[in-house]
């Protein structure tokens, strides 16, 4: 990436002589700040009289066009005193993440007597005195001591730029290898690091590094602290490690050997409302922390995944570049990465994708298992499937499909795989989290029961002798069992939106419902033609159960899922969360519900208080029973 090299400092630090020389080394365009003043700022200071703020405004922003003009051809070298923040802002505007800050530091003395050693140079010591004044320490310079010969500032400057990676990837497990390969393929530096434990799991990170083309260039650590100081400043270091206490221990093991600035990035399963404490655990620390969502799995974090990041928007404008370089691309080339919304909102989001996650491949069990009652074999299935592709596509139903077809010795693999679905703790979250915030999310909880009840194996097993099964006939065909599915799936979307839209409320998130669809177009799990469609009617509805489109669907898909469950439940075939679909949509559009009777009843025994339907002042009641 190519960068706009800023070198600054106070009057007389030697700003000109560095910045020729590592403009030369470089063999990159050298620009002397002084040189673009306007005519009426270089009268000014003829004159003498010093320039103000309003004055430096436009002369600021012509360096900061010259260096966004030149960083589209390669990489320059800029000096200017940029003293103040406000400077620093003006000048790195929209480029923050392609401007590299060197500081030339030295005591007042010290350059005083430089500068006066100069020929034909004197400098008034209270004009010197007056930059010291006015320099506001910058906090993401790198700081270079003027005491130096020229020559090896010039060396260090260098190999800050030319030997540091500019973005870190801590945790070569599943996600970290295929990430850090991702960002090597586009043309980043990276460090990878991977812990060692002795005698069983050593030289991780150099062995995969040694192993990868794309990774030549990378530089691989198993010592935290080399790892660190390979980065440049601020550093930005993604954790791809298990969510929960490990990603606090990693925070932790990182913090000693980070600086004030650095940023780090949690890709993990994170709880988001561990990201906030940590947010502010860190915020503290002067460390920057952003929590992303990533999905995709193995495959889609090589090849591009889905991004939803989370935290302060400013900080997240530090790694947008690298994220949305590796993110998916929607069908209109725009990354799937977007911003979310403050604090754990990334990371919320991603969360309530998984519990819809849960919910679609549970759907897709559970047709699996109408299928098989039925009696057919997983490659009938798979071609039923293969057959909804036009209706009904997505990519868990591409890769149920190919799941259905694999074959282990004469049987299929699937028939040798013990029915017991395991979980890594975002669904359970997601349930608490509808719980918490009051949003009806029935069938995320309802598919995470069932992975549940699918571990009480030797139950169900000792329970099959004791109830016989009484099964009659499944009257069944094929476009019911779509029809109900994809009624199911409508129901499932409504739901997990709601949660997002609910959460986005309560903790005061803009978030950007249409924008979120968008995202998980391509390279996550839940990708889907119905998510495209969303995109859409997020835009005119942000409860897609009141979109003429969708009521539409609805309508028509309905008496297939009445069908479907009613069935099921007369041959006893659990299918939770098609029925549980029904069961929702039932109450969802029932517009007197018996919802009066809990009233009453909590009135009657805890004097709960209940409102009145001929009161439409919403005066709350109570009634000695
Ligand atoms: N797999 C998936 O499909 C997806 C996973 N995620 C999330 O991404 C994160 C990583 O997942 P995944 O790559 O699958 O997990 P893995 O288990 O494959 O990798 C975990 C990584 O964390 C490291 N680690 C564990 N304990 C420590 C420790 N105490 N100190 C330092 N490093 C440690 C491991 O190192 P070591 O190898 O030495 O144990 C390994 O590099 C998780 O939060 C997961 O929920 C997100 C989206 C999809
Ligand atoms: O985030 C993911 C996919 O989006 C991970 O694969 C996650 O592990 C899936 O959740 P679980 O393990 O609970 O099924």
């Amino acid at each position: 990436m190519n960068k706009a090299i800023f070198i600054m400092g106070v009057s007389g630090c030697g700003k000109s002589t560095i910045g020729q020389l590592v403009s030369q080394r470089l063999k990159i365009p050298f620009f002397d700040g002084d040189d673009f003043h306007p005519q009426s700022n270089v009268a000014k200071m003829s004159s003498g009289v010093p320039l103000d703020d309003e004055d430096r405004y436009g002369w600021l922003v012509t360096l900061n066009k010259l260096a966004k003009k030149e960083l589209q051809k390669s990489s320059c070298v800029i000096v200017c005193s940029a003293l103040k923040q406000t400077y620093r802002d003006i000048l790195s505007s929209d480029i923050k993440n392609q401007v590299k800050w060197f500081h030339l530091v030295g005591s007042f003395e010290q350059i005083l007597e430089r500068v006066n050693n100069r020929s034909n140079h004197f400098m008034p010591t209270d004009l010197l005195q007056s930059q010291f004044n006015t320099l506001e320490q910058p906090e993401d310079a790198f700081e270079v001591n003027i005491g130096l010969k020229p020559e090896e500032i010039v060396e260090i400057i260098t190999e800050e730029l030319k030997m540091k990676s500019e973005f870190g990837l801590f945790g070569l497990g599943v996600m970290g290898k295929s990430l850090s390969r991702n960002l090597a393929q586009k043309g980043f530096n990276i460090s990878i690091f991977n812990r060692e434990v002795k005698g069983t799991e050593e030289n991780i990170a150099i062995n995969f590094k040694n192993s990868h083309k794309e990774l030549q260039t990378a530089q691989a650590f198993s010592d935290i602290e080399a790892f660190v100081n390979s980065l440049q400043t601020p550093r930005r270091i993604m954790l791809m490690v298990n969510a929960g206490k490990i990603t606090d221990m990693v925070i932790e093991d990182l913090i000693p050997f980070l600086s004030d600035g650095d940023v780090l990035i949690d890709g993990g399963n994170s709880n988001y409302l561990d990201t906030k404490t940590r947010y502010d655990y860190l915020k503290e620390k002067n460390i920057h922390f952003i929590g992303v969502g990533v999905s995709g799995g193995e495959e889609g974090a090589l090849k591009g995944p889905s991004i939803m990041p989370g935290g302060n928007k400013e900080i997240y404008n530090l790694v947008k570049p690298y994220l949305e370089k590796i993110a998916a691309k929607d069908a209109n080339n725009a990354p799937c990465c977007t911003y979310v919304g403050e604090e754990g909102s990334g990371h919320f989001v991603k969360m309530v994708h998984n519990g819809i996650e849960y919910v679609e491949m549970q759907l897709l069990a559970e047709v699996y298992t109408i299928f098989k009652m039925i009696g057919y074999t997983p490659d009938r299935i798979a071609d039923i499937f293969e057959s909804w592709k036009l209706k009904a596509n997505s990519y868990l139903l591409e890769i149920t499909i190919d799941i259905l077809r694999k074959k282990d010795g004469d049987d299929w693999l699937v028939n040798k795989i013990v029915d017991k679905a395991g979980n890594k703790g975002t669904g359970n979250w997601a349930t608490i989290a509808t719980a918490q915030l009051g949003a009806p999310s029935t069938l995320i909880a309802t598919a995470l029961f069932a992975r549940f009840t699918s571990f009480y194996k030797e139950e169900r097993i000792q329970a099959s002798k004791n109830f016989n099964k009484e099964v009659l006939e499944l009257k069944l065909n094929n476009d019911d069992v779509l029809n109900a599915y994809q009624f199911a799936r409508i129901i499932n979307h409504y739901q997990g939106i709601k949660l997002i839209s609910e959460a986005g409320k309560a903790y005061k998130w803009q978030l950007n419902l249409s924008e979120i669809a968008r995202i998980w177009t391509n390279g996550c799990i839940i990708r889907s033609n119905f998510m495209v469609q969303l995109i859409s009617v997020l835009k005119e509805d942000d409860n897609i159960l009141a979109h003429k489109k969708i009521i539409n669907q609805v309508k028509s898909l309905k008496p297939s899922i009445k069908k479907v469950v009613a069935n099921c439940i007369l041959n006893e075939l659990a299918v939770p969360c098609l029925s549980d679909s029904v069961n929702f949509f039932n109450a969802y559009f029932t517009a007197n519900s018996s919802a009066n009777i809990i009233q009453a009843q909590r009135d009657y025994f805890g004097a709960h208080t209940y409102q009145r339907t001929d009161d439409a002042t919403g005066k709350f009641y109570h009634t000695n029973w």
